[in-house]
């Protein structure tokens, strides 16, 4: 039972017995031998005939209308929008005679268009037309509300992608949207034509029961049913014998099945919030660990192209072939934005060819700035973004749509088009830039082969791997040669090895041929390998930018600590020690201690900087520098601070104990009030965190829950200006 109450059973069975008894007890009273005579009577043929044909064309009446209108009401924010939406109701609900009576009250003679219409000699009621009008008005609401159902809980991933390919609206409908609402485009046309068809009160009160006008077959049932009921009974079996074959025809093994989410990441929701679960690379708090990852070694993806494996190999790639060559030079990428409504203001500058790592924790901003760029998301406010000398948006510019933006964009999902093979895939960009079939085919076969999947053309995005999926949706996105890559955590999604392959594919593409790129990541092998420079947002804002090696190592924003595994805590200098007579540059370069005022109180360190009482400073030391005790120590210049322990995990060989302070409040330096401190979140308590060995923590007896002293000695602590 699956876990559902057994009660359900019954109220089911009672249900499904209202609908199919009713039809079987019709055909018990079917009499086989008069049968056929009964149904090839002229009468009957006609009808039958009136019918299907009738309800064909009133089907394709509500393909053509309904689907424009599934579209504009589940993608096009209008005034009115749920008002139309329950009106487009009321044929569901109305009786159908009230429907006939309607469309006499527009179509009749003495009607709101039908008295136009009658001057110019045209006369709707009463005519086969009328018939079609009638089905079309009883159907039409089940097309769009299937499709705007189906439309509504799709997301616009593949569309998004489409556009940044180069794609115009159109051919996205024709080729991205529908293909991949198949399934509801057929449901809701068959939905459509067995309403069509079985279609009585409407028709008979807007067209009356003309025989081979408008004599349709459930007209002819009623009609017959007091002459011959033996006859309408008949009737009612072709009626039934047609439905089911319409239904079966429809919905049998044969029908279109959505394929199963492949590894390649064909379903799931936009880039616009791109990042649907966290990183499996990044460790659930926001800290990442080389530890953790050694070397990010491959684990036997196999299958890696030339180019590939001579990027693994670190030399360059193979046959002096280029991952994804550019026609023209790198371009420089400025971007700034202000969007109130996401609390995001920042600017960035990347030069050309240069490789940006965007970190930061949630609802930092990234996300956003992907989509500023590429010209997605619908956000509100003001975005300036320039690529080289063309100004994609800014005050007073036209805002370029993405797809001439000349940027391209690499998802956590690979999104590649279902309905379409690999290589058409990769094809897919050129050809909606102009190219023709068979060169842009040619093209992607070229760089299908670059990235190691070239055996892999002739498969369907859920045929692929996870690995091979984004392999192609590298060779996709360098299709095109956009100015501009977005890189927005592509291989969280995928297993170590085969991220580790894609990683250098595109290590590759980039030393072949550098490329201006935005590269969203929580993942330091991403920063490690890929990144020229680090960007750190926090709350829309950028709190730190840098050369990759100088975050990592160095880093000086809460986030940025984070992500390089070490605590790092944000305050103002409190003192840092004077030299006798030295200069100060000479003094800082031998390093000279220093004092940091902080939310744990004040932080007694080692500085290279050349420090000033009151400036910004961040205090840095490695977890594995941080001993644990139970009371206080006293002892040579040490740093000691009271904490409460939030939990213990595993970090490699050693445990990694977790534990908050308190937060006091905040006063200037030179208060006397060590607690001075410049919160870097308002909000979030201070985490820090100590690695020990587990006889260590098994000594200490600790539990989550307990205060504690965390201690450090001030040699082991580097006091950075922030
Ligand atoms: N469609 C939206 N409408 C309104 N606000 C949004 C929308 N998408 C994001 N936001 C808000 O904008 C801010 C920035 O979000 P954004 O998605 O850019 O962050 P992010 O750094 O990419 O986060 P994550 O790592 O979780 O994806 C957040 O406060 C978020 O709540």
């Amino acid at each position: 039972m699956n876990g559902l109450p057994r009660w359900v059973v019954l109220p089911a069975v009672l249900g499904a017995l209202l609908v199919v008894l009713p039809v079987a007890s019709l055909l018990t009273r079917v009499d086989v031998g008069s049968l056929w005579p009964l149904l090839t009577a002229p009468g009957a043929r006609d009808a039958l005939w009136l019918s299907l044909r009738t309800s064909v064309v009133a089907t394709v009446l509500c393909v053509a209308l309904g689907v424009p209108l599934a579209l504009l009401l589940a993608r096009a924010a209008f005034p009115g929008r749920r008002v139309v939406r329950a009106l487009l109701l009321l044929p569901l609900v109305l009786p159908p005679v009230v429907g006939g009576l309607a469309l006499l009250t527009l179509l009749g003679r003495s009607g709101l268009l039908g008295g136009v219409l009658e001057v110019l000699g045209m006369r709707v009621p009463f005519t086969t037309a009328a018939v079609v009008l009638a089905q079309a008005f009883v159907a039409l609401p089940f097309l769009v509300l299937t499709l705007d159902g189906a439309l509504r809980s799709h997301d616009t991933a593949h569309e998004d992608v489409a556009a940044t390919l180069g794609a115009r609206p159109t051919r996205i409908l024709l080729r991205v949207t529908l293909p991949a609402l198949a399934p509801a485009l057929v449901s809701g046309t068959v939905l459509a034509f067995a309403r069509a068809l079985g279609e009585f009160g409407a028709t008979i009160t807007f067209a009356g029961a003309l025989q081979g006008v408008t004599q349709t077959l459930p007209l002819e049932i009623y009609l017959q049913r007091s002459s011959d009921p033996d006859a309408a009974v008949a009737l009612s079996l072709v009626l039934v014998v047609v439905a089911l074959a319409i239904i079966i025809a429809a919905y049998g093994p044969w029908f279109p099945q959505v394929p199963e989410q492949g590894a390649a990441g064909t379903g799931g929701p936009t880039p616009a919030n791109g990042r649907t679960s966290p990183s499996p690379a990044a460790e659930p708090d926001g800290w990442s660990s080389a530890a953790a990852r050694p070397g990010g070694r491959p684990r036997g993806t196999g299958g890696g192209g030339p180019a590939l494996d001579a990027a693994a190999a670190g030399g360059p790639v193979a046959g002096g072939a280029t991952v994804g060559g550019r026609a023209r030079p790198p371009a420089p990428l400025h971007v700034r934005l202000r969007v109130p409504e996401r609390g995001v203001d920042l600017a960035i500058d990347v030069a050309p060819g240069e490789v940006v790592a965007v970190l930061g924790p949630n609802g930092a901003g990234k996300s956003t700035l992907l989509q500023a760029v590429a010209g997605l998301g619908g956000h509100r406010g003001d975005v300036t973004v320039t690529i080289g000398d063309r100004v994609l948006a800014g005050p007073g510019v036209r805002t370029t749509p993405p797809r001439d933006r000349r940027v391209g964009w690499l998802g956590q999902r690979a999104l590649l088009l279902r309905h379409l093979s690999v290589v058409d895939n990769v094809a897919f960009g050129p050809v909606s830039r102009g190219m023709s079939r068979d060169a842009a085919r040619a093209l992607a076969m070229s760089l299908l082969s670059d990235v190691g999947a070239a055996h892999l053309a002739g498969r369907r995005p859920h045929e692929l791997s996870g690995g091979q999926g984004q392999r192609v949706a590298i060779a996709r996105a360098l299709a095109t040669d956009p100015d501009v890559l977005l890189v927005d955590e592509p291989f969280s999604a995928l297993d170590v090895g085969a991220a580790q392959h894609a990683r250098l594919l595109l290590q590759a593409a980039h030393r072949a041929a550098p490329r201006t790129t935005l590269l969203v990541t929580h993942d330091l092998l991403d920063v490690a390998q890929l990144a020229d420079r680090v960007v750190v947002l926090e709350e829309g804002r950028v709190v730190e930018d840098g050369p990759a090696g100088e975050v990592l190592t160095r880093p000086r924003s809460t986030f940025g600590g984070r992500f390089a595994g070490v605590n790092l805590l944000v305050g103002r200098v409190v003192r840092a020690a004077a030299g006798g007579g030295r200069g100060r540059a000479a003094e800082a370069a031998e390093g000279s201690s220093a004092e940091v005022a902080t939310t744990l109180g004040e932080v007694h360190g080692t500085t290279e900087d050349v420090l000033d009482a009151g400036a910004e400073a961040v205090a840095l030391f490695e977890p594995r520098a941080v001993s644990v005790h139970r009371d206080p120590p006293g002892g040579s210049p040490r740093n000691a601070f009271r904490v409460l322990l939030t939990g213990i995990e595993p970090h490699g060989p050693l445990l990694r104990m977790w534990a908050t302070a308190g937060r006091r409040p905040h006063t200037e330096p030179g208060t006397g009030d060590t607690g001075a401190a410049c919160a870097d979140s308002p909000t979030a308590p201070t985490q820090i965190a100590a690695d020990l060995t587990p006889a260590a923590v098994a000594e200490l007896g600790a539990v989550p829950g307990e205060r504690l002293w965390f201690v450090v000695k001030a040699a082991e602590v580097t006091v950075l200006l922030r």
